[in-house]
């Protein structure tokens, strides 16, 4: 007999209404993350998830463009509200979206789907009749509350029937919905919204107490366990207890009965223990540490073993085969048939004997306050070895395998209080050892100097393209790395931590390393004191810009106008790879030796003096440049002192994979450069951190040093020479044709939009110059219409952007305009 049993679980009719249930509260869930998204929206994520597709949002640059998102539902939440504003219905659509909330609602409680229905048309009516009044008007805000739909509407009512009578008829529906059916629809749906949002609260209270109930009672059992472990561990040491004592009774007796008449003599092992205390007290104290003596200082890669200590391994430090720079061809012939000297190794200041004693002292005082205060913490070491570096000792702990790395990590602050240091970092674990780092600085710091790391095999027989020498590592060798495979580097640090002497050296090393041939340099200097000294190298190494007279650029639009030179030389650069049917600048030069193209090399010495005058507007190049130039041979080296979120954006970083940090006044600082800690750390001076592009982890280099004094002698050396005939120009933004990279996919002419003179004429006879309304008349898209608004100020149309002010159009009337548009032909 079939058992119609409606009412039991796991029927055909209850999985239907466990359906409908999930149903439902998932509608309801994501009408809510919805419409939270949605209230989120802020204007600048528009900019910093602006080149990112849809399909990279799980990559690795989108990791980096999250970091400066303001949604706090991140860049999903940041993308929807960006596609709900600009593209569908701006602000309006938040009714449609309560609607699906009311469905999942309904649903939820099984009850009549017709409210629902009736509130959906409503609420898509009603919407779609304020978001196309909004797109009507030109009110500041009404841009976001129309939504592309909104606009279109506009666009198309008030050319069929007119801007008034659009605006009357609009009002006349918005009334009509309002009256009749707001009366009925409105009201029921609002009333339904309320009472779910009023359920939801309560039943996500209820929640929230029972899982604080069952944390509590969890809580109290993991105590409770405790507690027991803990009854058993003193048994366990009561009962070892007595049986040791029972044993040396037993031993005493012994010794007794065996020697009856010796003299009475008490020894430490023979008193009968009570209790462990007393056993403690009785242990002979360890026998005092020897003074380390002179021979014993001297030799590298000694082993210290004090009884009771872990082993101490000091690992020898390498030593670096020297070379004679000057032993290489120093004289060459350029391309254009002027000989040129390579400057000697003699321009720079002889290393002062330093001898490579190790402060054993200091290194034994370093590990005893080292263990001291890890054992207070009861964790225990089983071996170490120390790596001596010019600034900073690396201590690599083996630790007891029931030892969590994590602990020691904590401890951070805690050690360098113990060591009364600064600069302690502790690395836990060591990438690819079984061990946590600890880095000291050294009691006596060592100078690096550039001499002495440019003096080396490795420099001189360096077959990279571009060899840029940072520094020595902790094991004292030189790390050289190669700026053409990076491909741009970011140095950000605190003022006076090394940037600039950074950047002296790695100016010097390309110098020693390469002809005016084989590299040329874009300087920009906001500061306008620290590269002064290149001046110079203007007419061997330094490019020039048409129109322009400086060759270091130290006014922020101008550096703007340089950096858009340096994009037009990439797009013709990348014709040039194409029409020759190679991949890359190395191809090209190697192919064709006689044209071969020289690297460019950028580099800008204070970027958030740019960002802040010139903001977007230099960004804009930057991120264009660091994004397909390498394979042109144009690489950036881009430095600041303010390691904030609007000077280094995400997505500048996310360009930039290889990173320096120097010393900086905070944690936060350090994350905003590195993706972690650890720069707060650094001792200043030259101590940095880098992070190679190809590598996980970042390494602590100790840069070397150059005087101003030898960058002077070695600039105004080559300054002396030959100047070269053919200068490099590079080609001016505007005139120059062709886009082969156009990554826009818009049609370009002499380098400008092809809306460019439709926009120019908007501007002039509305005189109103807003990207809104280039977006709105001309149906361009955000990022389309912010540039061809940077192309009318370029071309002095309008002013350019000051803040939240709005531009103003500099052209009074059309003749002028069309004047001045031949004139631009
Ligand atoms: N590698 C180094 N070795 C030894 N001392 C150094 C090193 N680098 C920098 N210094 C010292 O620190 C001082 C400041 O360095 P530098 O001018 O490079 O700092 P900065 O970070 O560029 O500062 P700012 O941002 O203010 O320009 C130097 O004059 C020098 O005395």
């Amino acid at each position: 007999m079939k058992n119609n049993n409606k009412g039991v679980k796991g029927t055909p009719l209850d999985m239907k209404a466990l359906q409908k249930e999930i149903g439902g509260l998932v509608l309801m869930l994501l009408a809510l993350f919805l419409i939270a998204a949605l209230l989120s929206f802020h204007p600048d994520d528009e900019a910093s998830f602006g080149t990112l597709a849809w399909h990279d949002i799980f990559s690795r640059s989108a990791r980096d463009v999250a970091e400066s998102i303001h949604n706090p539902f991140g860049l999903f939440g940041a993308r929807i509200s960006a596609f709900f504003i600009r593209s569908f219905l701006g602000y309006s659509v938040i009714l449609p979206l309560t609607a699906i909330f009311l469905w999942g609602w309904l649903l939820l409680r099984a009850k009549s789907l017709k409210p629902a229905i009736l509130f959906s048309l409503y609420s898509l009516a009603f919407s779609l009749d304020i978001a196309t009044m909004f797109g009507l008007t030109s009110a500041p805000f009404s841009d976001m509350m129309a939504g592309a739909i909104g606009r279109m509407l506009a666009e198309f009512l008030s050319v069929v029937i007119g801007f008034t009578a659009a605006l009357v008829l609009l009002s006349v529906i918005a009334l009509v919905l309002t009256l009749y059916m707001g009366q009925t629809a409105l009201a029921e749906g609002m009333r339904l919204v309320l009472a779910a949002v009023k359920s939801s609260v309560r039943s996500f209270a209820a929640f929230r107490a029972k899982r604080a109930e069952k944390r509590k009672k969890k809580a109290e059992l993991q105590k409770l366990k405790e507690k027991k472990r803990e009854e058993k561990r003193e048994e366990k040491r009561k009962l070892a207890l007595k049986k040791e004592a029972q044993k040396k009774e037993e031993l005493k007796k012994q010794t007794l009965k065996q020697e009856p008449e010796s003299e009475p003599f008490v020894s430490a092992s023979a008193v009968p223990l009570v209790t462990p205390v007393f056993q403690e007290e009785l242990l002979l104290p360890e026998p005092p540490l020897p003074e380390p003596s002179a021979a014993e200082r001297t030799p590298l890669a000694l082993q210290s073993k004090i009884p009771g200590e872990p082993e101490m391994i000091i690992h020898q430090a390498v030593r670096e085969k020297e070379a004679d720079l000057d032993e290489r061809r120093l004289k060459v012939q350029t391309k254009d048939r002027e000989p040129y000297r390579f400057p000697s190794i003699d321009l720079l200041e002889k290393v002062p004997d330093d001898n490579d004693q190790i402060d054993q002292q200091h290194l034994d005082e370093s590990k005893r306050k080292l263990l001291e205060k890890l054992k207070i913490y009861k964790i225990e070491v089983k071996r170490i070895s120390t790596t001596v570096g010019p600034r900073v000792t690396l201590f690599e702990l083996e630790l007891e395998p029931d030892v969590k790395v994590s602990r020691v990590k904590s401890l951070e602050n805690d050690l360098a209080m113990a060591l009364s240091a600064r600069g302690i970092r502790i690395i836990a674990p060591i990438p690819g050892k079984n061990a946590v780092g600890v880095e000291i600085p050294n009691g006596k710091p060592k100078t690096v100097w550039l001499r002495s790391v440019l003096q080396v095999e490795k420099f001189k027989n360096s077959t990279m393209m571009l060899p840029i020498v940072l520094g020595k590592t902790i094991a004292n060798e030189v790390y050289i790395a190669d700026l053409a495979t990076m491909p741009h580097l970011l140095i950000a640090g605190a003022t006076g931590a090394g940037k600039s002497v950074c950047i002296n050296v790695i100016i010097s090393s390309l110098l020693y390393a390469c002809s005016p041939d084989k590299v040329k340099f874009v300087l920009i200097d906001p500061k306008r004191v620290e590269l002064f000294q290149y001046q110079h190298l203007k007419n061997h190494f330094l490019m020039r810009f048409p129109g322009i007279e400086e060759q270091i650029i130290t006014d922020p639009q101008k550096a703007v106008y340089a950096l858009k030179c340096v994009v037009k030389e990439m797009e013709i650069r990348y014709e040039t790879l194409e029409k020759a049917g190679v991949r890359n600048i190395g191809d090209h030069n190697r192919r064709i030796p006689e044209e071969a193209l020289p690297y460019i090399v950028v580099v800008i010495d204070e970027l958030a003096d740019l960002m802040i005058t010139a903001g977007r507007e230099v960004e804009e190049p930057i991120i264009r440049i660091a994004q397909l130039a390498r394979a042109v041979g144009i690489h950036l080296i881009v430095a600041t002192q303010r390691p904030s979120v609007d000077v280094i954006t995400g997505i500048i970083k996310a360009n930039f994979p290889a990173r320096i940090a120097f010393q900086v006044a905070s944690r936060v600082d350090s994350r905003t450069i590195l993706d972690g800690s650890g720069a707060e750390q650094l001792l200043g001076n030259g101590d940095m951190l880098y992070q190679p592009s190809n590598q996980p982890k970042s390494m602590r280099i100790q840069g070397p040093y150059v005087s101003s004094g030898e960058v002077e002698e070695i600039t105004s050396f080559i300054g002396s020479q030959h100047a070269l005939k053919n200068m490099y120009v590079l080609p001016s933004p505007d005139i120059n044709k062709g886009n082969g990279i156009s990554s826009s996919g818009y049609q370009e002419k002499d380098g400008k939009d092809s809306m460019f003179e439709e926009a120019a004429r908007l501007v002039v006879t509305h005189q109103q110059a807003s990207v809104s309304l280039l977006q709105r008349r001309l149906r361009l898209g955000f990022s389309r219409a912010g540039r061809v608004m940077d192309q009318l100020e370029f071309s002095g149309i309008v002013s350019e952007a000051d803040g939240s002010k709005a531009r103003e159009v500099l052209i009074q009337n059309e003749d002028s305009l069309e004047l001045l548009l031949r004139n631009l032909d």
